[in-house]
């Protein structure tokens, strides 16, 4: 048997559905080698605090966050990627498919980690990514000043060399949470400043992929500043 809607069911459910119509969706991927805080960064934005325990990521997590920007609400849809090669590249083709940004990360007291970043910037330009999608430099783990092993100077000229604004935060330390904040906001006013509805680049990923990732959709009130990108 059909059941009608009454009007104000009707223009709840219209209301509802134009907002979420006119959401714009961003995939942001974080990259980096293993170990270097990529969940917990993206479980600090998104979960807001930093997680229990984390193990190894596989393939990919998603995590998920709605900012209310000036009025507009947008939708940072952020994937965490493994940084353990044999859990990565079965994936790596779908991390860069349709993706809005890129967050590089590095642990500040692995020297290792940061010499590693021309390899990923190589793997995004062998993916052809295009120059005009956002790209931040994120070195986390400052908390641990005694083991700081990468300088703010050194960090800074590669992210000048690479036109990247450099962050420097803890995912840890509940003091830091603004910066964290900070590195995600920053790319969403970039985001959201483009002109395009980007509706139709949601990512596609199939029920295999599906199946190696564990879906985490937090949203959260919009809070903390922002700031433009540097570069
Ligand atoms: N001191 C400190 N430890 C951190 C911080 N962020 C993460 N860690 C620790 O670093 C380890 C690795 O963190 P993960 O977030 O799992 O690292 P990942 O980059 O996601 O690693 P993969 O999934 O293997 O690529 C964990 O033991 C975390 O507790 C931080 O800001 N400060
Ligand atoms: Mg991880």
């Amino acid at each position: 048997m059909e059941t009608e809607n009454t009007t104000s069911e009707v223009s709840e459910l219209e209301s509802t559905f134009s907002v979420e119509k006119q959401k714009r969706i961003f995939k942001i991927i974080v990259i980096g080698d293993s170990n270097v805080g990529k969940t917990c960064l993206t479980f600090r934005f998104c979960g807001g605090k930093f997680p229990d325990k984390t193990e190894a990521t596989i393939g990919v997590d998603f995590r998920e966050r709605t900012l209310e920007i000036d009025t507009e609400t947008i939708k940072l849809q952020l994937w965490d990627t493994a940084g353990q090669e044999r859990f990565r590249k079965s994936m790596v083709q779908h991390y860069y498919r349709n993706v809005h940004a890129v967050v590089f990360v590095y642990d500040m007291t692995k020297l290792a980690s940061f010499e590693n970043m021309p390899a990923w910037i190589d793997e995004c330009d062998r993916h052809s990514l295009s120059a005009d999608v956002p790209r931040i430099l994120v070195g986390n783990k400052c908390d641990e000043k005694d083991k700081i092993q990468v300088s703010t100077n050194l960090a800074q000229k590669f992210a000048d060399m690479h036109c990247m604004p450099l962050f420097e935060t803890s995912a840890k330390d509940d003091s830091e949470a603004d910066n964290v904040e900070a590195i995600f906001m920053t790319l969403a006013h970039k985001l959201k400043a483009h002109k395009q509805m980007m509706n139709k680049a949601l990512p596609r990923y199939n029920s295999t992929d599906m199946k190696r990732a564990k879906v985490i959709s937090i949203g959260r009130e919009k809070s903390g500043s922002s700031s433009d990108c540097a570069c």
